[in-house]
């Protein structure tokens, strides 16, 4: 079946190869084993921020990076090894993933994701860029960028955290 084609793909690009090639450069950094210390910036995406129908899959795999980034660069973890842990998480960016044909999980919600791309503000490469050079240059480890609509990056940490805070309830 195509889809699970697609899928397997997604998952393994999004999430296998993310969470194995950070753990690969993370261990090799890491001041506690003999490293330098470093940065690992992954890249999520606002489809991490809200719950949408759209891309069930996709959404849920830049979750994961949401989720495995922040936690792998927490303090507890960030103070024995210096390997500052960044995520960025984009909007709609003019680059070649949004210019080819998306194969959704339906066709009923590709031609909705068609409509979605060309409504939502795309920004340039150039602005991404940028966003992503001040997350480096000021972002703390287990910190998350916003980089939208070609407007500066901005540290939505806060907000990440309180949404966390919120999901915890009852938990412990
Ligand atoms: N473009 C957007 O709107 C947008 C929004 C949010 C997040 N993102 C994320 O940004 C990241 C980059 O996407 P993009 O928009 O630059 O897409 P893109 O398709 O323009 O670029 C992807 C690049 O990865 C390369 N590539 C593909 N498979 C590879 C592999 N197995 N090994 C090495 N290189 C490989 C391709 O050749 C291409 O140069 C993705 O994780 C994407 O989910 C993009
Ligand atoms: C609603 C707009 C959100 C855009 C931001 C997002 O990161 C950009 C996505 C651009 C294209 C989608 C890229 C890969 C998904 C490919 C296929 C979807 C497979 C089905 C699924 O995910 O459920």
């Amino acid at each position: 079946m195509i889809i699970i084609r697609i899928t397997l793909g997604i998952i393994f690009m999004s999430v296998t190869a993310l969470i194995t090639g950070s753990l690969k450069a993370y261990n090799w950094m890491r001041k506690d084993r003999d490293g330098k210390g470093g940065t690992i910036i992954n890249i999520s995406s606002i489809v991490a921020l809200y719950q949408s129908p759209l891309m069930p899959v996709y959404s849920a795999t830049k979750s994961a990076v949401l989720q495995f980034s922040n936690c792998l660069g927490k303090t507890e973890i960030f103070s024995r090894t210096d390997v500052r842990v960044i995520t960025i998480c984009f909007g709609v960016t003019d680059t070649n993933l949004i210019r080819g044909r998306v194969e959704c999980i339906d066709k009923e919600l590709e031609e909705k994701l068609l409509v979605a791309l060309q409504k939502f503000p795309t920004q340039s490469i150039d602005s991404a860029v940028q966003g992503l050079l001040t997350a480096f240059e000021s972002g703390t480890s287990g910190s998350t960028w916003l980089i939208t609509t070609n407007k500066p990056a901005e540290d939505i940490t806060k907000n990440v955290d309180k949404a966390y805070e919120i999901l915890r309830q009852g938990v412990f």
